[in-house]
């Protein structure tokens, strides 16, 4: 048995085409697991350089040995120059997900085998629907020219219904790999994600993706990309997610090409939270990405929107697993687990600081939840009105956007008349309550708020059709109105314009983003968006119109 040293660069030793069985991701479920860090018996460190100490018995060791090694030295400290915190942002469907394994798997983060386990375990409605619901984040360890980086992969949700979410997990970041379909080209998700990512000033990293399939064109879509959103395709990576093409290229442009954060390690601490979630045995587990100052296992801290204070009884890096640490720097990305006791009391968008010296100033954007979609909620067996009402206490400590209050009907009986963010927000909570709590559930059709102004100058906000103020004291009624995008082969504009006409719709305007392709502007009313809009989009386009919608007050 021969025992060999050997210097590594895993870049220099990351194959450029494995071809492995994609599974879907497991970064969004990686969360709920909370494995022991890997350990290797064969692995030292030596400043910033891996040296591995490999048994030989059967020849060569594997390249795939070298990347999990390597993989697992990542709860070392790196200089700020180091870190590079990044997101991955796409429509639905081209990629995000897939990408985000190979990622992971060719620094060595997660074994392959592992995140086939995780893979069968979690969240079976997020990978029904091929969704990304709640964001993520994962610290990866990546050996570039000889020196070992810090990458921070922190992801997003793509629905239109978590953009909030998005904007901050991308405000968490510095740079952002844009993955478009070079089969399909710019989606409407795309556009909206693009211009969130440019408002919060990142380094955007184009990838076009599914190179291998016989229908891409990848310089089509690079025109496509230059005319309507402006950016430099020039140095485009070309890239299959599934076949495990190009993903080198990818880790390399993140070191060379996303700025390392600021080093104010010296200010007062100011954290990002981008996601929390309610664990039944530590209360909310909080994500965040440390903007000033350091934090540190026993610190007390407090919560500058909700006004909290805690002790940080845990603090670690997510890697995917929970790792813990003793303390985190300013740039690096974690998680805290303070013993808290709602998701309310640390919401996304909130900035955590020191209770004993606290920043003057907290960080822009937070934002409350504002419910935009209502619907009421009734148990189809009336001996489950309290077990509905428990569970949608529990939803409620993990979703702090839900909201809802008791409602009687005299054809249902009692229930609850809810709020979401949004239309597929609803749908998730439904499905969750039916599948996780066994519930059997009777939905009212979804409806918006209306403001109703009062002849004596107050305003009603009124969910609740039943609740609307009698008409001789109403002086007017005002409904929400979103306004649309849609992206759409030129065949379709003109059954697509009728459907939004025919929705109250407000044109606003179209421009032809390629010879074969259009984007259609409307704004309409929420209210008509919130029946089967988007299955008609859908149906009358063949499936080839995507949209994006904004509230517009
Ligand atoms: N041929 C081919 N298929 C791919 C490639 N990358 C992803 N896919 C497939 O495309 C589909 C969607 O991929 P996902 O990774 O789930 O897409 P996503 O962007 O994460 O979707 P959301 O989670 O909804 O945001 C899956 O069936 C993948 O197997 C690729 O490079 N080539």
């Amino acid at each position: 048995m021969a025992t060999i040293l050997l210097s590594l660069n895993t870049h220099a030793l990351l194959p450029l085409h494995t071809s492995t069985r994609t599974t879907k991701t497991t970064l969004k479920s990686l969360r709920f697991s909370h494995n022991p860090p890997f350990s290797s018996p064969f692995y030292c460190k030596h400043d910033t350089r891996l040296h591995l100490r490999c048994q030989t018995t059967t020849g060569t060791p594997s390249i795939a040995d070298f990347a999990s090694s390597a993989g697992q030295d990542r709860l070392r400290k790196v200089p700020i120059k180091n870190i590079r915190n990044f997101s991955i942002i796409a429509h639905i469907d081209h990629g995000k997900s897939t990408l985000a394994d190979k990622l992971l798997q060719m620094t060595g983060t997660v074994q392959k085998r592992d995140m086939k386990e995780q893979f069968l375990d979690n969240m079976d409605l997020e990978r029904e629907r091929g969704i990304t619901i709640k964001l993520q984040a994962a610290r990866m360890r990546y050996v570039y020219e000889n020196e070992g980086y810090c990458l921070n992969l922190i992801d997003t949700p793509g629905h239109v219904d978590f953009s909030y979410e998005v904007s901050r997990s991308l405000a968490a970041c510095e740079g952002a790999l844009l993955v478009v379909d070079a089969s399909q080209g710019v989606e409407a998700q795309t556009l909206a994600n693009v211009y969130l990512a440019l408002e919060n000033n990142l380094e955007i990293i184009l990838v076009l993706n599914k190179i291998d399939l016989p229908g891409a064109e990848p310089d089509r879509v690079c025109m496509e990309i230059e005319e309507v959103i402006g950016l430099d395709c020039s140095n485009a990576i070309h890239c299959s997610a599934k076949e495990g093409i190009g993903i080198t290229e990818i880790l390399d442009a993140i070191v060379e090409r996303v700025p390392p954060p600021h080093d104010t390690a010296a200010m007062p601490l100011r954290a990002l939270i981008f996601d929390s979630y309610y664990d039944p045995y530590r209360g909310v587990i909080v994500y965040f990405r440390v903007i000033d100052g350091t934090i540190k296992k026993g610190d007390r801290i407090y919560f500058m929107a909700s006004g909290k204070d805690y002790y940080a009884d845990e603090i670690g890096v997510l890697s995917p697993n929970q790792m813990q640490v003793e303390e985190l720097y300013a740039g690096e990305v974690g998680y805290i687990s303070a013993s808290i006791r709602s998701v309310a009391d640390a919401r996304v968008g909130d900035t955590i600081t020191h209770y004993s010296r606290k920043a003057e100033q907290s960080l822009p954007g937070y934002e409350e939840a504002t419910p935009m979609v209502f619907c009421g909620l009734f148990p189809v067996d009336a001996d489950q009105f309290s077990e509905l009402r428990d569970a949608l206490e529990k939803l409620q400590l993990n979703d702090a956007a839900l909201k809802f209050e008791p409602e009687s009907s005299s054809a249902m009986g009692f229930g609850f008349r809810c709020g979401f963010l949004g239309l597929l927000h609803m749908e998730i909570v439904q499905e969750r309550l039916e599948r996780e709590y066994n519930l059997s559930l009777i939905t009212t059709a979804p409806s918006v708020v209306y403001r109703v102004n009062c002849v004596d100058d107050d305003i009603v906000e009124c969910s609740n059709p039943s609740l609307l103020p009698e008409p001789g004291k109403r002086r007017s009624i005002e409904e929400p109105f979103v306004k649309i995008e849609m992206l759409t082969p030129k065949d379709y504009i003109g059954t697509l314009m009728e459907l939004a006409q025919e929705r109250r719709g407000e044109f606003k305007e179209m421009k032809y983003i390629t010879e074969i392709r259009a984007s259609i502007t409307y704004e309409l009313p929420l209210a008509e968006m919130v029946g089967d809009f988007f299955d008609q989009l859908k149906s009358r386009s063949k499936g080839y119109a995507s949209m994006e919608y904004t509230f517009v007050g």
